[in-house]
């Protein structure tokens, strides 16, 4: 370090290193994300940071963690060159700040806290997607009295060397793995990396060590491990999308009225006669129903949410595009569909002679086998609004399991 410069604050005790800064416990941050490494490790057509695990592209899981933090003030993250319109479909809806990343992971990560404006900031991999906000807020606790801090987590290996004398046993006291997010004053990273003068580092609490700042290590989390190997996905996959083959199931239930007419859509299928069914769209009340069941296993609300009936664009809208939408919203929450259940209940039309076309018509819908797609018909004894013929009403369930 050169000995005219001068840190911004002066000395405190501790680890014979300095410390830049104290913090208020309300201090707010920048999260910087790193995602412009190619991903070989990981053998992927794609960069791994956009390949898809339990529904969504892997940057976005750690997107969307800091998005979720009450003191996250922005989001910048380094893409490589090639990658910015690829980031910015994985992260649509998102409000973040793309800069163009280095040929290193540290030049990465020095074009994002170029960009940051906040006193605190976090250095993120991409290719951790676990991230929770208790190790969060340990970090930024820890960042109280010092200049930088990192989750680490013991060694539960024996520890060898390979050298060309043979192997050799490495004590593993003392050892720790360090993991990201690490977490610094702004002050303090920006002056290590004027210290580094363009040397690469594995990680910033070395970059910030080396300018002999004070950097501190907080409990780590397994799973905020990285996806590095082709394995490793996998196991992204089960931490992430929760249980693996826990079963999901939702319900729908809705009506539309009759009126006199040429025919209704049932179940995706026009069944000519002398009704119709009133609705915003083209009121298919089996479809309507079955989309509301995928939406409820989904955990994704209801079809007024998605296409409320006062959106001129689903005027007499085709029903299989609502159930189609459902359909991807459950897979992208990591359902794999199971089983189809869906009770028309109505007088007329007579719904046998076009049971089989519903049911085929529902499976390549569903992307399910014809053989998991029940349709059922039932009257209400001419009781009620559907026994009198004012309307049909529907009932569905729907069931998956959670990949
Ligand atoms: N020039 C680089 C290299 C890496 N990274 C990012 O740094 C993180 C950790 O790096 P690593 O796991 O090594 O990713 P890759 O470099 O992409 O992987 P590989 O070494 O297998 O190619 C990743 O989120 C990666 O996108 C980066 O932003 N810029
Ligand atoms: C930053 C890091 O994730 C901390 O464990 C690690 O140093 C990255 O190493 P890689 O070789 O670039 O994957």
């Amino acid at each position: 370090m050169d000995a005219d410069r001068q840190t911004p604050h002066s000395a405190l005790p501790g680890f014979g290193a300095r410390v830049l800064h104290e913090r208020d416990p309300m201090t707010p941050f920048s999260a910087c994300i790193v995602a412009a490494g190619s991903g070989t490790r990981a053998g992927r057509s794609l960069p791994k940071q956009f390949e898809r695990v339990a529904g969504k592209p892997l940057l976005r899981w750690s997107v969307e963690a800091f998005a979720s933090h009450p003191l996250c003030r922005e989001i910048i993250i380094a893409v490589a060159e090639g990658h910015i319109e690829m980031a910015r479909q994985a992260l649509e809806g998102l409000d973040v700040i793309l800069v163009e990343g280095g040929a290193s992971r540290t030049r990465s990560v020095k074009a994002c806290i170029e960009k940051a404006s906040q006193p605190l900031v976090f250095i993120h991999d991409a290719a951790r997607p676990g991230l929770s906000p208790a190790l969060i807020d340990r970090l930024l606790h820890a960042l109280e009295d010092t200049s930088g801090a990192a989750p680490a987590l013991p060694v539960a290996d024996a520890l060898a060397r390979e050298t060309e004398a043979g192997v050799e046993a490495v004590s593993r006291d003392g050892l720790m793995r360090v993991q990201t997010p690490q977490a610094f004053h702004l002050a303090a990273l920006s002056w290590a990396f004027d210290e580094a003068r363009g040397a690469d580092y594995p990680d910033e609490i070395s970059l910030v060590r080396a300018a002999e700042l004070q950097v501190k290590l907080v409990e780590g989390d397994e799973t905020v491990f990285k996806v590095t190997y082709p394995d490793d996905f996998a196991r992204a996959e089960t931490q992430l999308g929760g249980p693996s083959g826990l079963p999901v199931m939702g319900t729908g239930f809705d009506v539309h009225r009759l009126t006199a007419g040429d025919g209704v859509h049932l179940c995706g299928v026009f069944v000519p006669c002398d009704l119709a069914l009133v609705g915003h769209s083209d009121a298919d009340v089996g479809l309507h129903a079955l989309t509301d069941a995928i939406l409820g296993a989904a955990g994704a609300g209801d079809i007024g949410q998605h296409f409320p009936p006062s959106d001129e664009r689903w005027r007499g809208a085709d029903s299989a595009q609502f159930l189609t939408h459902a359909m991807q919203l459950a897979r992208e929450a990591g359902i794999s569909p199971a089983h189809a259940d869906i009770t028309l209940i109505c007088e007329r039309p007579k719904i046998g002679p076009v049971r089989d076309a519903m049911r085929a018509r529902v499976a390549e819908l569903t992307g399910l086998p014809l053989a998991r797609v029940n349709i059922k018909a039932t009257t209400t004894e001419k009781l009620g609004f559907t026994g009198r013929g004012e309307g049909i009403a529907a009932q569905a369930a729907f069931t998956g399991v959670l990949r």
